[in-house]
C-alpha cells in the first residue's frame, strides 16, 4: 500500500510532486512478471447484457504501451453487430433498472468506490501501461475518478421533486424527475478512468442504462472497471461496453436508433461537432465536454512563486494531454522575464521516462501523431518568431516522448495559441493593461477553464466576470473535483458533469397537472 498525504482525497494531482497535491512517499519496483499478471487479469471481450463475449466478426486489435511501442493486449473489436447487441441489452434493462430503488443503486456505487479503492495500484498501474502517464499522476486519478462513485452514491437519493399549489390556487403542480433513458458514452483516452466514472457514476445514479464504447487507444482500464461495476452488483445489461477501432461505425446506427435517449461525448470538439449533427437527427439529449484552450493570466501583483507551482500543475498535468491544460501563458510584461526565468527552472528537473520508472515525471504522449502534432506547433511558433527558453524538440529514442518546453516572445495570430498543444509546451506572450488581458483569454472559439494569479481579489472576480469560460481557477493551478460541475462554454461543449449538476444530465423533468383537489 502506497501512503499518500491526505491532500490527495481532493483527487487532484500535481506532476511537480511537491506535497503541493500529492506526496508519493514510497515507490515500490514495478516488475515485468507484475505487469503480465495484472494484464492478464484484463477481460478481453465486449461486456453485453452481464457476458463477456467475442467479436461477432471474432476480429481483435491491439493496445500498444506509448512509452515502447510493445502491445500489451489484443481486445475484442466491435463492429456494428455488437453495437446493436450492446442497445438491445441496454433498452430491455431499461424499464427494471429505473425501478430499482435510488438507495440501492446508491449502494452499487459505493461498493464500485470501495473495490476500484482496494484495487487503486492496479487501476494506476494499468493507466501508466495503456496511456503513459507517471504512476504518481495515475494514482491521483484513480482518486479523482474513484470520487465520481462516491460522490454519485450520494447524489442518488436525491433526485427530489416538488408539489406546488398553483398560483390561482385552482390545481396541484407535481413536478418530478426520471432517468432518460439508454445512453451512449464515449470516452477519451486521456483519463481512462476518470471520464469513464463520470459518465457512468451519475446514469447509474439516475437510473439509466448505458452503452460505453471507451478510446481505442486506451480501452483497457474500462475492461477492468467494467468487472469492478459487475463485482459491485450491477445487474446484467445496465452497463454494456463496446471497445472498437471502428468508432463511427460501430456507434453511428445506434445513433440513429430510437430507442436511444442520450449521448454524452467527452472528446475532440472536431468530432463532438459531428456527433451533435448526428443527434439531432432523433434529438437527443447530448453532452459534449470538448477540446479546450486555456488562458493563464498571470498579473503584476501575482505571488510569482505561487503561479509558477500552479503553473507547472496546469502544464504539466497529464503531460499536458488535459483539456484543462494551460494552452497561453499570458504575462504582464513587467514580470515576465521573472515568470519565464522561475518556471525554466522548475521544468528543468522534470524528467521524462516510462511513467513505471521511479524517476519519471513525464511520460510519453499517446502517438505518434500527437508527438508530431506538438513539434509542428513549435516550430511553427519558432519560424513565427518565438525563442525555446527552454526544450523545443521530441526526445530521441523509443516511445513517444516530447522535451518540456517553454517558448517566449509568441507572436499573435500564431498556430500554438490557437490550436490545443496538448503536450508539455508553454507559450507566454505578454499584456500591459487588464482590459488587453481580456482581450487576448477570449479570443479563442474554446471556453472550458481560465486561470487567472493576483492577489488582488476584485480583479480575481472581475475575471470571472470577464472572462468566457465554464470553469475558473484562482491562485489555483487545477481546480477538477467530483464535487463541482466541470464544463465549458463556447465551443468546449454544452452541460456539466460532476457536482449536483452531474446527475441533471440523466433526468429529465415530468411535470403532472393534478386538477383542484377541493372542486366537485
Ligand atoms: N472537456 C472535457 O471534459 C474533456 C475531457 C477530456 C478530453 N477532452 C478533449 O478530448 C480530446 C482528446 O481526446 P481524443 O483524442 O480521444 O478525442 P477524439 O475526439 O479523437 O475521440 C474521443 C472519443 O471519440 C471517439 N470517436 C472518434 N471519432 C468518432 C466518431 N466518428 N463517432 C463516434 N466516436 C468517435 C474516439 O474513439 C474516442 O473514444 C481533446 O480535444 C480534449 O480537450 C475534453
Ligand atoms: O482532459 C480533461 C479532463 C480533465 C479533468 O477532468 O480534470
Amino acid at each position: 500500500m502506497i501512503p499518500v498525504t491526505p491532500a490527495a482525497a481532493t483527487g487532484c494531482h500535481n506532476p511537480t510532486d511537491e506535497g503541493v497535491i500529492v506526496t508519493v512517499t514510497a515507490q515500490p519496483a514495478v516488475t515485468a512478471e507484475r505487469e503480465t499478471r495484472l494484464l492478464a487479469s484484463v477481460p478481453t471481450g465486449l461486456l453485453i447484457n452481464g457476458e463477456w463475449r467475442d467479436a461477432a466478426s471474432g476480429k481483435t486489435f491491439d493496445v500498444e504501451d506509448p512509452a515502447t511501442g510493445k502491445v500489451l493486449l489484443s481486445i475484442a473489436d466491435a463492429g456494428p453487430e455488437d453495437g446493436a447487441a450492446a442497445l438491445d441489452a441496454a433498452a430491455a434493462a431499461q424499464e427494471s433498472w429505473a425501478k430499482v430503488p435510488p438507495r440501492e443503486r446508491g449502494e452499487i456505487l459505493r461498493r464500485a468506490f470501495d473495490l476500484v479503492t482496494e484495487r487503486a495500484e492496479d487501476f494506476a498501474l494499468l493507466m501508466t501501461l495503456e496511456m503513459g502517464k507517471p504512476l504518481a499522476e495515475a494514482r491521483g486519478e484513480v482518486t479523482y475518478g474513484a470520487e465520481f462513485l462516491r460522490w454519485f452514491s450520494e447524489e442518488a437519493v436525491r433526485a427530489f421533486g416538488r408539489y406546488s399549489v398553483s398560483p390561482d390556487g385552482k390545481s396541484r403542480l407535481l413536478v418530478t424527475k426520471k432517468p432518460v433513458g439508454p445512453c451512449l458514452l464515449i470516452t477519451p483516452w486521456n483519463f481512462p478512468l476518470a471520464m469513464a466514472t463520470r459518465k457512468i457514476a451519475p446514469a447509474v445514479a439516475a437510473g439509466c442504462t448505458m452503452v460505453l464504447k471507451s478510446a481505442n487507444l486506451t480501452p483497457l482500464t474500462s475492461q477492468l472497471f467494467a468487472a469492478v461495476m459487475q463485482e459491485a452488483g450491477l445487474p446484467a445489461g445496465v452497463l454494456n461496453v463496446i471497445p472498437t477501432s471502428t468508432a463511427g461505425a460501430t456507434t453511428g446506427p445506434l445513433i440513429k436508433d430510437s430507442r436511444l435517449r442520450k449521448l454524452s461525448f467527452t472528446g475532440s470538439t472536431e468530432v463532438g461537432r459531428r456527433l451533435l449533427a448526428d443527434a439531432s437527427e432523433n434529438v437527443l439529449r447530448t453532452s459534449m465536454e470538448l477540446g479546450g484552450n486555456a488562458p493563464f493570466l498571470v498579473f503584476e501583483d501575482a505571488d510569482l512563486d505561487a503561479a509558477v507551482t500552479g503553473a507547472m500543475a496546469a502544464k504539466l498535468r497529464n503531460m499536458g494531454e488535459a483539456c484543462t491544460a494551460a494552452n497561453r501563458f499570458i504575462v504582464h510584461e513587467s514580470v515576465a522575464g521573472e515568470f519565464a526565468e522561475k518556471f525554466a527552472a522548475k521544468m528543468k528537473g522534470m524528467t521524462t521516462a516510462r511513467g513505471t520508472e521511479p524517476e519519471s515525471k513525464v511520460g510519453p504522449l499517446i502517438d505518434a501523431k500527437s508527438r508530431d502534432k506538438v513539434h509542428e506547433l513549435v516550430s511553427d511558433a519558432v519560424a513565427g518568431g518565438a525563442k525555446a527558453v527552454l526544450g523545443g524538440g521530441p526526445v530521441e529514442g523509443p516511445g513517444y516522448f516530447y522535451q518540456p518546453t517553454i517558448l517566449s516572445g509568441v507572436a499573435e495570430g500564431t498556430r500554438i495559441l490557437s490550436e490545443e498543444i496538448f503536450g508539455p509546451v508553454a507559450p507566454i506572450i505578454t499584456f500591459s493593461s487588464e482590459d488587453e488581458a481580456v482581450r487576448l483569454a477570449n479570443n479563442t472559439e474554446y471556453g472550458l477553464v481560465a486561470y487567472v494569479f493576483t492577489k488582488d481579489i476584485n480583479r480575481g472576480i472581475r475575471m470571472g466576470e470577464r472572462l468566457e469560460t465554464g470553469m475558473l481557477g484562482l491562485n489555483a493551478g487545477v481546480i477538477s473535483n467530483a464535487a463541482a460541475p466541470f464544463g465549458g462554454v463556447k465551443q468546449s461543449g454544452l452541460g456539466r458533469e460532476g457536482g449536483l449538476e452531474g446527475i441533471e444530465e440523466y433526468l429529465y423533468t415530468q411535470y403532472i397537472g393534478i386538477a383542484d383537489p377541493y372542486a366537485g
